[in-house]
């Protein structure tokens, strides 16, 4: 190899450990889609390959920790009084109450990520998405989409963490988010994860294209 070229190869693979690789729209990135489409499967892979790229949103509840589960890391954990004072005050971006617990994602939450320089990415519902666009506030959208149903339900069966009444609420709800994926406008890209590999790189390439082209 000439001096050169090694040169180049060499000051190219520091470059790549030495800097994350940034996407040109730093938005933050809202996933969504039905439960068991695969969604923690595929940011999962994200976070691990672009490690100093994306950073989870870390949302606020009400609820208590569960072991092992660490303030500020999995949760912040705060009171309910705490939570509605910060509802009022508009902190965030999208909330709602699931099992008489209220969570949210907060505005300081994402904006204190992203002034890090890293990418923020939410795990969100539909309804979270429905208020997210209703603020305005500025996201990139992707719905993560099954196959087909029969493959949702064998995903949800063969993930083994869902009793058979939480399956079939999780699968009435897939045909609602579903049948909402289709309005026009919602989402800047919807990804049908049939191949995980081939799901992850459509991914990938979303992320990091130009703002223009989302
Ligand atoms: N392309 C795929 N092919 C086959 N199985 C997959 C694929 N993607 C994900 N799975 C599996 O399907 C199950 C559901 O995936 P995952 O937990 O990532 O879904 P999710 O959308 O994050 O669900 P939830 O919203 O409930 O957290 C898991 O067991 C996962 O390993």
């Amino acid at each position: 190899m000439r001096p050169s070229v090694l040169f180049r190869v060499t000051r190219s693979r520091f470059i790549h450990s030495m800097a994350p690789v940034l996407p040109p729209d730093r938005r933050p990135l809202v996933i969504s889609g039905p439960s068991g489409a695969g969604k923690g499967t595929l940011f999962t892979l994200l976070f691990q390959r672009h490690p100093d790229t994306f950073t989870f949103s870390v949302s606020h509840t009400t609820r208590g920790p569960r072991d092992g589960e660490q303030h500020g890391v999995n949760y912040h954990f705060v009171t309910r009084d705490a939570f509605e004072d910060l509802k009022a005050r508009d902190g965030f971006v999208e909330s709602a109450t699931f099992g008489g617990n209220m969570y949210g994602t907060s505005k300081a939450t994402i904006e204190e990520q992203s002034a890090k320089g890293k990418v923020v990415v939410l795990d969100i519902e539909m309804e979270g998405v429905k208020q997210i666009k209703a603020i305005g506030f500025p996201a990139r959208f992707v719905f993560i989409a099954p196959p087909s149903e029969e493959e949702l339900e064998r995903r949800l069966r063969g993930r083994g963490t869902d009793s058979e009444a939480s399956i079939l609420k999780r699968l009435a709800q897939a045909k609602v988010e579903l049948e909402y994926s289709t309005t026009p406008g919602v989402h800047d890209k919807i990804i049908v994860n049939e191949d995980v590999e081939t799901a992850y790189r459509e991914l990938e390439e979303f992320v990091f294209s130009p703002a223009e082209q989302s």
